[in-house]
């Protein structure tokens, strides 16, 4: 493959909320252009199927759950047409880089079948065995994304999803591959435990609009135990699994409703707060894409605590909905062209890696 294509990225990200598709006409290295979009959110049955499988690396719960990931992927995909290649993240079930591996729910030979087009999938597994964290992979994209929107000096992006993860990029780099470019890793969890709290005390998927955040004071003696974990001490790139942080819930346990939220909301803000320490540069403004960018009173936290503008992505003319879907499709292309996708500021990788493997059509 030579030359810009239109690639259709699809993501599934850890609060199994439904997959994101978005088009993007790209070669690789330069967005060219931004395309359509779609949103297939999983029915509360399908979401229960993919909740059994959490931390699951084998066992028959697998079989379900791989046929309501292939389902609902090759419904969001169809409803989006032009695409010449498909990048396909999959589900993460559970990452242990250091250990078991890291493991992407969902067959791209299957997905390639069904779709009739050419699926980049699996596109953690080649850098963890070469000894990277696998993750974060968006980094390489934000490189893009930053060139795309003119920077000429360094700037951040922040994902808040289930969990947080922060790049500092240098726009000045040519490559992203290139030393200095990128310093990227996952900052701590961000929506994920506030959403179980949720859950757990009201039944509710997550504190909308931070209603019930706003409503509590922040627990001082709870934030401090939070910010003694190890994690925050390790040196980047380092990654986290969605549950690496349960003990958050423990933490809070005696809080009333709203002060847990508020609580919980503020360790999220703080462990990006820790996490823009290791930026090697100043950065002229902190970026946030990811659900995270909706909850005022996070965003509130996060511009009270840094020393720079924190604003949503929209701002630059990006979407926010759909980075990361988009990112999966800038990835593809990378892949089909023979191009890296992390390198030792993204994932601690000893060398830049190309992950990634295609499956055609038969
Ligand atoms: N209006 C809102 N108010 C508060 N929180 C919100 C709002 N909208 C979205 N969120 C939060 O954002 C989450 C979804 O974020 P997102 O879709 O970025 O996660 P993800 O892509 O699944 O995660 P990851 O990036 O970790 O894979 C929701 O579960 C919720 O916690
Ligand atoms: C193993 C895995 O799926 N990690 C996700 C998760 O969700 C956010 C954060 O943790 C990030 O490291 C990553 O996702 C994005 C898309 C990434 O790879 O950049």
């Amino acid at each position: 493959m030579i030359g810009p294509v239109w690639a259709l990225g699809a993501m599934s990200g850890t609060s199994l909320d439904g997959v994101d598709v978005a088009m993007l006409h790209t070669d690789g290295e330069t967005i060219l252009g931004f395309g359509e979009c779609a949103y297939r959110p999983y029915s509360d049955a399908e979401r229960k199927v993919l909740r059994a499988a959490l931390g699951k690396w084998q066992g028959d719960v697998l079989d379900e759950a791989a046929r309501v990931v292939l389902d609902s992927h090759v419904q969001a995909l169809s409803r989006v047409s032009g695409a010449e290649i498909v990048g396909f993240h999959g589900q993460t079930l559970a990452h242990d880089p250091r250990g078991r591996g890291t493991h992407q729910l969902g067959d791209g030979a299957a997905l390639a079948e069904a779709l009739g087009l050419p699926v980049v999938w699996d596109f953690r597994s080649a850098d963890v065995a070469l000894g990277g964290e696998g993750a974060p992979l968006a980094p390489f994209f934000h490189w893009a994304c930053a060139r795309w929107m003119g920077a000429d000096r360094p700037v951040a992006f922040l994902n808040l999803g289930g969990v947080g993860n922060l790049t500092c990029v240098d726009p000045r780099a040519d490559r992203p591959e290139a030393s200095g470019a990128l310093l990227a890793f996952d900052t701590g969890p961000a929506n994920a435990p506030l959403n179980d709290l949720m859950q757990e005390r009201l039944g509710l998927d997550c504190d909308r609009d931070g209603a019930l955040a706003r409503k509590g004071k922040v627990e001082d003696g709870a934030l401090e135990l939070f910010l003694a974990e190890p994690y925050f001490r390790r040196m980047p790139p380092k990654s986290l699994d969605r549950d690496d942080f349960a003990l958050m819930l423990d933490l809070v346990r005696e809080l009333n409703d709203a002060d847990a939220a508020a609580t919980m909301t503020a360790m999220a803000a703080a462990a990006v707060m820790q996490g823009m320490e290791h930026c090697p540069q100043q950065v002229d403004r902190l970026l946030v894409t990811g659900g995270g960018r909706h909850n005022p009173v996070l965003m509130r936290m996060l511009r009270a605590g840094l020393d720079c503008p924190v604003e949503p992505v929209e701002a630059v003319g990006l979407d926010g909905d759909m980075l990361e879907a988009q990112a999966f499709a800038f990835l593809a292309v990378r892949v089909a062209r023979g191009l890296p996708t992390s390198a030792p500021g993204t994932t601690g990788v000893a060398a830049p890696v190309g992950g990634g493997r295609i499956s055609r059509p038969d």
